[in-house]
């Protein structure tokens, strides 16, 4: 038997970092939305436990017990007293290291795919209480939609959204260290007082009403100077995505990804042509959300 479960990447409309806590954390007024590019987590039965690992950027995902996805499967196996020994696929699609929470997606597919091989039907309470231990971005990748995370980003209320909304991401060389852009935060902030982070009501509001101008006026993300400090060449694909006629530009959560919302279809695929052919990005993928929350998609019972 094996179990397929399809994974949203997510966009942090809103990214308010307050300063460092004891534990090495920052406090946020995290608002996700998940985005319609996918990994698929696909597990079956093993010798032993194993991953691997397709699509763009696979060269770059570790394939030991660091992976996020194995590191899901024991904990869940562990928490029932389960052999853990299985094979996790994984068919990547959102950027590797990129701000989109490609590795918390995995984790999140393989703790949905390994609970239904197992025939566990956990709670998602207790879904998301596992999400959390692996990392603060996980319980959102099981969720899906829209969500405010708060404390570390992983406490989270879901959020109404009132329609669609279209974006273009721009995909780069390379990939940056969330640890490493925090980092720079901290550095840039020295000496400056930190608000505690809070919701913008106005953002809220344009999600809940589906209003693409409103959301264009209110995204912000407090990573992006820190972001744009370690990868400067990101400024020139913001200024090309928007004048290329995208309603705002931002660095997707740590980055490097640039997000571009746009007021509708047609001037997404004008601006995702304008960006790749700019040479700013390395690749350029017009999508939608909100997206559906990790979701099994495949279940082969051979
Ligand atoms: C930037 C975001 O993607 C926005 O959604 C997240 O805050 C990062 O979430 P993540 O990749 O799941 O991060 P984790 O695996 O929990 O933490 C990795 C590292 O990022 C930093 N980190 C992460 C989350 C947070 N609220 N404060 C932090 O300072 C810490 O150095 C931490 O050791
Ligand atoms: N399944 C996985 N896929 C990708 N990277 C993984 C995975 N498991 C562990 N990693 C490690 O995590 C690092 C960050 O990768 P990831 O794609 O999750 O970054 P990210 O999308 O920027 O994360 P986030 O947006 O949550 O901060 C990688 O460089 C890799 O070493």
């Amino acid at each position: 038997m094996s179990v397929t479960v399809r994974v949203p990447a997510k966009v942090n409309v809103q990214l308010a970092v307050g300063a460092a806590r004891p534990d090495g954390f920052h406090d946020l007024a995290n608002v996700f939305l998940a985005v319609g590019l996918y990994d698929e987590i696909t597990v079956t039965p093993a010798d032993e436990l194993r991953i691997t690992c397709t699509g763009p950027g696979a060269d770059r995902v570790p394939l030991d017990t660091t992976n996020l996805a194995a590191r899901a499967a024991l904990a869940l196996a562990a928490r029932h007293g389960i052999d853990p020994r299985v094979h996790i696929h994984i068919a990547k699609d959102i950027p590797v290291a990129g701000g989109m929470a490609g590795g918390s997606a995995d984790g999140a597919g393989a703790l949905l795919a390994c609970d239904t091989l197992w025939s566990l039907n956990s709670p998602q309470s207790e879904l998301l209480s596992l999400c959390a231990e692996l990392g603060s971005d996980v319980p959102f990748s099981l969720l899906g939609g829209a969500a405010l995370g708060v404390g570390r980003g992983e406490q989270l209320t879901p959020l109404a959204v009132g329609g669609a909304f279209h974006w273009v991401f721009a995909v780069a060389d390379g990939g940056l260290s969330t640890p490493t852009v925090f980092q720079e935060f901290d550095r840039l902030a020295a000496g400056k007082a930190i608000p505690p982070p809070t919701p913008d009501p106005a953002l809220l509001d344009a999600l809940r009403t589906g209003d693409a101008a409103a959301l264009a006026d209110t995204l912000s993300n407090d990573l992006q100077p820190a972001a744009l400090s370690l990868r400067p060449s990101l400024a020139a694909t913001l200024t090309t995505g928007t004048t290329a006629g995208a309603l705002a530009a931002l660095v997707s959560g740590s980055g490097p990804t640039t997000a571009f919302l746009t007021k509708d279809e047609e001037t997404a695929t004008q601006v995702a042509t304008a960006l790749q052919s700019s040479g700013t990005c390395h690749t350029a993928r017009p999508t939608t959300s909100p997206a559906r929350g990790a979701t099994v998609v495949g279940l082969d019972r051979v």
